[in-house]
């Protein structure tokens, strides 16, 4: 069991790029068999796919809006262009795609409990023209290479158990020219701020998970993961390694959230 009183130290491991040949990997602070991960982060969504939107809303006191809105605005959605939205979940990077006026749009999503609650909110709001529903695992995307114009990542690659392989995926399947950008949770830049941050993730999170979701473990999981996903130059740093160009990220909110942006030429 993690104790959550102490200051977090990042583990030696954290935030490395997936090691290929590693058989064990994180499952938030948990070191779990490699192929158990994406069981596991499938009873978290299922778990919580009901009640995702809310607790999103509830977490981030609204800024995830705010966040997305800058992501989508950094997409550029264009009717001339096409969109891929890997782990879009229930689809608020797709929906904000296509209302800025983006061309075709595929949300993806390994998971269906995440994509069914996707597919009602988008008959609710009227968003079935242009908007496709693909239920796929962003590290094997049965799409042709080079045939789409922007990959998106939204608080998806946290949770992918070869991140890496993410990346060369995003890269293959865009067409040359082609952007993929990724909104994560990233490394806090402001000393200062960190206690508080860790004591709302650590302390505050998993109780509203409890008591809004009926769900403590998941929450917690959430907040574990944040703190093992790599910073931002790690990051960088792997988009580079799959070959992507031109890469660039912007820290939102002091480095809560990090948009990672990278070409394929
Ligand atoms: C935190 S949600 C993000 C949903 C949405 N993009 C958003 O920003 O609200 C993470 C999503 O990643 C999905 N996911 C996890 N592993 C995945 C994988 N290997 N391939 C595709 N999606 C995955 C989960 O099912 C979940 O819907």
């Amino acid at each position: 069991m993690t104790d959550i009183s102490q200051p977090y130290h990042p583990s030696p491991s954290a935030g490395r790029p997936d090691d290929r040949h590693a058989d064990t990997t994180d499952f938030g602070f948990r070191d779990v068999p490699l192929r158990e991960k994406k069981s596991l982060v499938r009873n978290v969504f299922d778990s919580v796919a009901s009640k995702y939107d809310i607790m999103n809303d509830v977490m981030s006191l609204g800024i995830h809006r705010a966040w997305k809105k800058i992501f989508v605005n950094e997409l550029g959605p264009h009717p001339d262009l096409s969109l891929l939205d890997l782990a879009g979940g229930t689809g608020d990077i797709s929906f904000g795609w296509l209302r800025g006026g983006g061309g075709p749009a595929i949300l993806s999503d390994i998971n269906v409990s995440m994509l069914t609650v996707g597919r009602n909110r988008a008959l609710e709001r009227g968003l079935v023209s242009g908007l496709n529903f693909l239920a796929v695992d962003a590290e094997a995307i049965p799409l042709a290479d080079n045939s789409v114009d922007r990959v998106s990542i939204a608080f998806g690659l946290r949770n992918c158990t070869d991140k890496l392989q993410v990346l060369r995926e995003a890269r293959r399947i865009l067409r040359p020219g082609g952007r993929f950008l990724c909104l994560e949770f990233s490394r806090v830049q402001v000393a200062a701020f960190a206690p508080v941050y860790d004591a709302w993730s650590f302390h505050v999170l998993p109780r509203m998970g409890a008591a809004i979701a009926g769900d403590r473990e998941s929450y917690q999981y959430l907040a574990e993961s944040i703190r093992m996903f790599p910073d931002q130059e790690t990051l960088a740093d792997m988009m580079r390694e799959a070959g992507l160009e031109r890469v660039s990220y912007q820290n939102l909110s002091g480095g809560i959230a990090a948009i990672h942006s990278g070409w394929k030429i």
